[in-house]
């Protein structure tokens, strides 16, 4: 497993482990749908959890939700065992937004809500409230029949949020939502997290966790294959680094000749532009060869590996 390294946003992030998981396994008969995870989660973290269908995400919520029992091993939440006695209070502090979230067609959102704070025995006054942080205020009287999947998701979040959590459980969250809801959606988690709230969150779009997790941890099979910031896992599977150089092209033959002698495992010409792949140890020297072309080059971007370049390559 690939080294788990400091979360880049240390500011937010504090040091106390508000998540952690040692060698927990959950089989079902043959079936090890969670089969031997060590993870540490910091306070006001970010952490984003991928993998495959069936890789065993939802199964480790779920234990640390103290939802299913623990087939072996230990999880602790804010430092109550899952399963211990004085983890009821714990529990308390924590939201979750299962994957599929039942709602009743026949309430409004405000009585849906109404319904939950009963249930986590959270005031009532709070329903309005987070129906406003989740911007749902104005259809808080309309009924959930008539809401859109992208409105009953985010009603779906609004009642993880009743009890102001200090974590959050949040499963394929974005399930629904269009670009702009989710880019709400995220900066109402930046929000949560400057207020020092620890999120965890599942997602299969992977573009869209990429720029926004502090870390992330890549499941496959039951099992964490890498750990870490994008950019530690970029540098863990060394992935070749790509350039589009843009230059006339009867410059294509001087931008080959220029890198020739560096490392660089393809160079190819398009319409306006070269495209070359290195190796992320020979960045800079191509960096350097290109600007001693001086004017020929007339545009240069890198591009980092993607997180589905990442994950293919662990998650396989
Ligand atoms: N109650 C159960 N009984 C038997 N097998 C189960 C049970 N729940 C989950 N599994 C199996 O455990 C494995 C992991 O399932 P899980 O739902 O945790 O995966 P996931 O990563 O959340 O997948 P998805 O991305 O599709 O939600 C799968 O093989 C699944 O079939």
């Amino acid at each position: 497993m690939a080294d788990t390294s400091p979360a880049p946003n240390e500011a937010h992030a504090g040091t106390a482990p508000m998540v952690v998981a040692r060698s927990v396994r959950k089989h079902y008969g043959a079936i090890h749908a969670v089969d031997g995870i060590d993870l540490d989660i910091r306070q006001g973290e970010l952490f984003g959890l991928i993998g495959h269908n069936g890789a065993g995400k939802s199964t480790l919520f779920k234990m640390m939700l103290g939802l299913i029992p623990i087939t072996s091993g230990e999880i602790r939440i804010d430092g109550a065992a899952v399963h211990g006695a004085d983890f009821r209070a714990v529990r308390r502090s924590v939201g979750y937004l299962p994957e599929n979230v039942v709602l009743y067609d026949n309430l409004t959102g405000l009585e849906t809500l109404h319904f939950f704070a009963r249930l986590k025995r959270v005031p009532p006054q709070q329903a309005m409230a987070v129906l406003e942080r989740v911007g749902l205020a104005h259809a808080a009287k309309r009924r959930v029949r008539e809401y859109s999947k992208g409105m009953r998701q985010r009603l779906g979040f609004a009642q993880a949020l009743l009890g102001t959590p200090r974590i959050l459980f949040l499963d394929e969250p974005t399930t629904g939502l269009d670009p702009e809801a989710i880019r709400g959606f995220y900066a109402i988690l930046r929000q949560l997290r400057s207020e020092g709230v620890t999120m965890v969150i599942t997602s299969h779009i992977l573009a869209e966790i990429q720029e926004r997790v502090d870390r992330l941890a890549i499941m496959s099979a039951g099992r964490i294959q890498a750990c870490g910031t994008v950019q530690a896992l970029r540098e863990a599977m060394d992935l070749p680094l790509s350039f589009t150089v843009r230059v006339a092209p009867e410059d294509f033959a001087t931008v080959r000749a220029a890198l020739g002698h560096l490392p660089v495992s393809s160079i190819e010409a398009g319409e306006t532009h070269v495209t070359v792949q290195c190796r992320r140890d020979a960045k800079m020297a191509v960096i350097d060869a290109l600007a001693r072309l001086d004017d020929r080059v007339l545009d240069l971007a890198i591009h980092e590996p993607s997180l589905e370049d990442v994950f293919f390559g662990f998650a396989d």
